[in-house]
């Protein structure tokens, strides 16, 4: 931080760098695996920083949490068992209990530090800790999957970028230990970076994933605070058939309204509509 500004400089965005007007820097910590730091900033509330790199904002976050979680979760006729890989804000928790049927939905964050600093100075998002159905497990999401054969519906790796802590989460072989876990019509969705600057990350992500499965979609969600206001998700289905790119299930209207600040069933299917630059680098070879 320097003269009461928090600069977001990365190896990942060469060139440019956000930069946010900080009130008060509430939080600093090295934890087993990053640095961990929480501000106040002077116009987004309280911001996360794992690294250096802005993971979360208070006001902006929800765009995130609800796209990275409602378009796989309505792309599936009836999830019940849920899995949330890194997500040690709580946002994602917090969206994933919003869907009715879920029994049971477990998070597995390798830092424990994340959740704390989280439980602390970001309330609204940690809130989603709280809910009787979630399980928390620290450690790491590829450890714990190991051992889970045809055990979730839906599966989110809600991860930092590919560098540090979270690099091992875009590997290939992250993605059969995911595919290995899902029941026969499961769907996982990955946070998927950014169209404006990581086209060879996303190639290669999406690349593996059709070896893996008959159904894989990008699409992308508006976020002011993340490199360029844009950030991706990859949703993939293990069923052939399976829509993604349309809801199957919706709340009403009023209620959708109710539950959801970014997220609604027409967004849904446009998140996947994509630039012609990005459409022709991406499609199916
Ligand atoms: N440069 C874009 C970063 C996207 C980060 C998404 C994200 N935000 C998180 C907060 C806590 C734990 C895991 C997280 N994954």
């Amino acid at each position: 931080v320097q003269d009461g500004w928090f600069k977001e400089t990365g190896t990942l965005w060469p060139g440019q760098a956000m930069t946010l007007e900080v009130k008060e820097i509430l939080h600093v910590e090295k934890s087993l695996f990053q640095d961990v730091l929480v501000f106040q900033s002077t116009s987004y509330g309280n911001v996360l920083v794992l690294d250096g790199v802005i993971q979360a904002t208070e006001r902006d976050e929800f765009s995130y949490q609800e796209m990275m979680t409602h378009v796989p979760m309505n792309a599936h006729p009836n999830p019940k068992k849920v899995l949330v890989i890194g997500g040690g804000d709580g946002g994602v928790l917090r969206e994933v209990v919003k869907h009715e049927g879920v029994e049971e939905v477990t998070l597995c964050e390798i830092d424990e530090a994340v959740i704390r600093a989280s439980k602390k100075f970001l309330p609204s998002m940690a809130a989603g800790f709280e809910h009787p159905k979630v399980k928390i497990h620290i450690g790491d999401g590829f450890a714990f999957l190991e051992d889970k054969v045809d055990s979730f519906d839906v599966i989110i790796t809600d991860s930092s970028d590919p560098v540090g802590p979270a690099a091992s989460l875009f590997q290939a072989k992250f993605f059969e230990l995911m595919k290995n876990a899902l029941h026969a019509n499961g769907i996982i969705c990955t946070q998927c970076e950014c169209i404006w600057l990581h086209m060879p990350i996303i190639k290669e992500v999406m690349g593996f994933s059709r070896k893996l499965f008959p159904r894989v979609e990008y699409g992308f969600t508006t976020i002011p605070t993340y490199p360029c206001g844009q950030i991706g998700l990859m949703v993939c289905s293990k069923d052939p058939n399976a829509a993604i790119k349309e809801p199957v299930r919706h709340w009403p209207k009023e209620q959708e309204a109710k539950l959801c600040r970014y997220y609604n069933s027409e967004i849904h299917k446009a998140c996947f509509v994509l630039p012609q630059f990005a459409r022709a680098a991406l499609e199916a070879p």
